[in-house]
């Protein structure tokens, strides 16, 4: 599918600093773009009002069976992408995008033990989506950097943080041109830069996307 819009994802471990870069970056590019461009920040799960009641029944529920979990995460992400991503791209919007389908691969298929049928739920609840960039932040777990008030999925899943790290690794050496992978480990301000960097560099790739005036922060 082609469209006006721009679309970055932010993926990676819980607390390698995805919301902070996603805030950061949208602010860097409203003000560089002088409004000149529609700048939406979204995330999954939870991006829509039926995302929320999905993401409460998911992360702060009763137990849910691994299979059930997996179709509640495409079931968020199709009704996301259907009903607020795809119609913001395709009116021109840059979309910035906490969390998607490789959560869905790492989580629930790695983690899970479900293995590769997960990625092919999620291609068919989006119809084959892919983002034009996805920014794959790594670092060593850090347990001072995940919230003291962990949710179910993440209390369930977090002796496999070093084996979800690799997941989003090994998922961003499959395709390259579309991902980057930012040290996350350093300062704030340094981890944006690289995200700008990164940022500019996907939009220059692709055609009919002006780069000024988004320069670099
Ligand atoms: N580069 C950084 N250096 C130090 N602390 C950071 C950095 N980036 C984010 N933090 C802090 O780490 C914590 C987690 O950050 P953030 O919520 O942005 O991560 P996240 O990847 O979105 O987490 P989650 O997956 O749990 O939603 C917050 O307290 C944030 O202020
Ligand atoms: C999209 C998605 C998410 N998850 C997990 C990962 C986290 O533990 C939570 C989301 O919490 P956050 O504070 O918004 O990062 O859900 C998952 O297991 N599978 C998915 O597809």
């Amino acid at each position: 599918m082609t469209y006006a819009g721009f679309w970055v994802v932010f993926e990676g471990a819980d607390g390698v600093g995805k919301t902070t870069q996603v805030d950061l970056l949208a602010a860097h590019l409203r003000s560089a773009a002088g409004g000149a461009r529609d700048v939406l920040t979204t995330r999954e799960p939870g991006g829509t009002p039926l995302g929320i009641e999905l993401r409460q029944a998911i992360m702060h529920g009763d137990h849910v069976v691994p299979r059930a979990e997996a179709l509640l995460y495409a079931a968020d992400r199709a009704h996301h992408i259907g009903t607020k991503v795809r119609p913001a791209l395709e009116a021109g919007t840059v979309v910035l995008q906490d969390r998607y389908l490789d959560s869905s691969v790492v989580y629930q298929g790695g983690a899970r033990g479900l293995g590769d049928e997960v990625e092919r739920i999620s291609l068919w609840a989006t119809e084959g989506m892919l983002p034009d960039l996805t920014i794959v932040l790594d670092m060593a777990p850090d347990p001072a950097r995940m919230s003291r008030d962990l949710d179910r999925v993440e209390r369930e899943t977090i002796a496999k943080s070093e084996e979800m790290r690799q997941g989003f690794l090994a998922r961003a050496a499959l395709d390259p041109g579309r991902y980057a992978v930012i040290d996350a480990a350093r300062p704030v301000e340094s981890v944006h830069a690289s995200v700008v960097e990164a940022v500019a560099a996907a939009m220059d790739r692709r055609d009919g996307i002006p780069l000024e005036p988004w320069g670099t922060p």
